[in-house]
């Protein structure tokens, strides 16, 4: 896995949240939608396929400092490939979802790393590979090692989760949310004041791809 420095430094004492926006990317039928929802209400319920693209936030308290995250899930089927990259652009942060018991969809995976790696600047997205299912260890096509080797070579977070068994799920959005706030202070972003509001990598670049969604 790729090394996740500590806690952020940046402190909203004005008690303003840094507002972050989350895309999932994957195949269809990884799990993404059920990655939220067992995140957002603890639960986990066979879903029907997303269309086009799904909408949620969530509030996070870490250290000092709070973080709403905008969760864009995506659609994985084919059809609704090029929408998705409508949705991704001005993301903060991606979880590219793959399935361990099918090695297609660990593909599909890097393919929509080289889709994020044309639209954003080295580092100016945090992406986390997340392999889900591992509950169907027996059916495995993908190994963590394979995983983690692909992670750290192009230095992407990297986490193994069963949705099934709530295993590691609020890790993986805990992580990124603590990577995001980290950045923020290495950037020494200031703390919002009282009704002001931060959007992260609101760069210039960034304010040039307003997303369309
Ligand atoms: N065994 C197992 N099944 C899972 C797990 N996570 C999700 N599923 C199942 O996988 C199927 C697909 O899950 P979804 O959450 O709809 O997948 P998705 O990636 O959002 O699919 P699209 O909306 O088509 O992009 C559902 O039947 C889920 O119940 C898991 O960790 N283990």
């Amino acid at each position: 896995m790729a090394q996740v420095g500590g806690l952020p430094q940046a402190s909203t004492t004005s008690g303003q949240p840094y507002v972050s926006k989350l895309v999932l990317l994957g195949s269809s039928s990884v799990g993404k939608t059920s990655l939220v929802l067992r995140y957002i209400k603890q639960d986990f319920n066979s879903v029907l396929p997303t269309v086009g693209c799904a909408f949620f936030t969530k509030m996070l308290d870490v250290g000092s400092s709070s973080l709403k995250l905008e969760i864009w899930d995506t659609a994985g089927q084919e059809k609704y490939h090029s929408v998705c990259h409508l949705y991704f652009r001005g993301a903060n942060a991606a979880l590219l979802v793959y399935d361990i018991t099918r090695k297609d969809s660990f593909h599909q995976a890097q393919q929509w790393l080289e889709d994020l790696e044309k639209e954003f600047q080295p580092g100016e997205v945090v992406v986390m590979l997340v392999g889900n299912k591992t509950d169907l260890g027996e059916e495995r096509q993908v190994s963590f090692q394979e995983g983690n080797e692909f992670a750290e070579s192009k230095s992407l977070l990297f986490m193994e989760t069963s949705v099934k068994q709530n295993y590691q799920v609020s890790e993986v959005f805990d992580t990124i949310a603590q990577e995001l706030l980290k950045r923020a202070g290495d950037r020494g972003s200031s703390s919002p004041q009282d009704g002001e509001t931060v959007v992260l990598n609101q760069g210039p670049a960034a304010r040039q791809r307003q997303c369309c969604a």
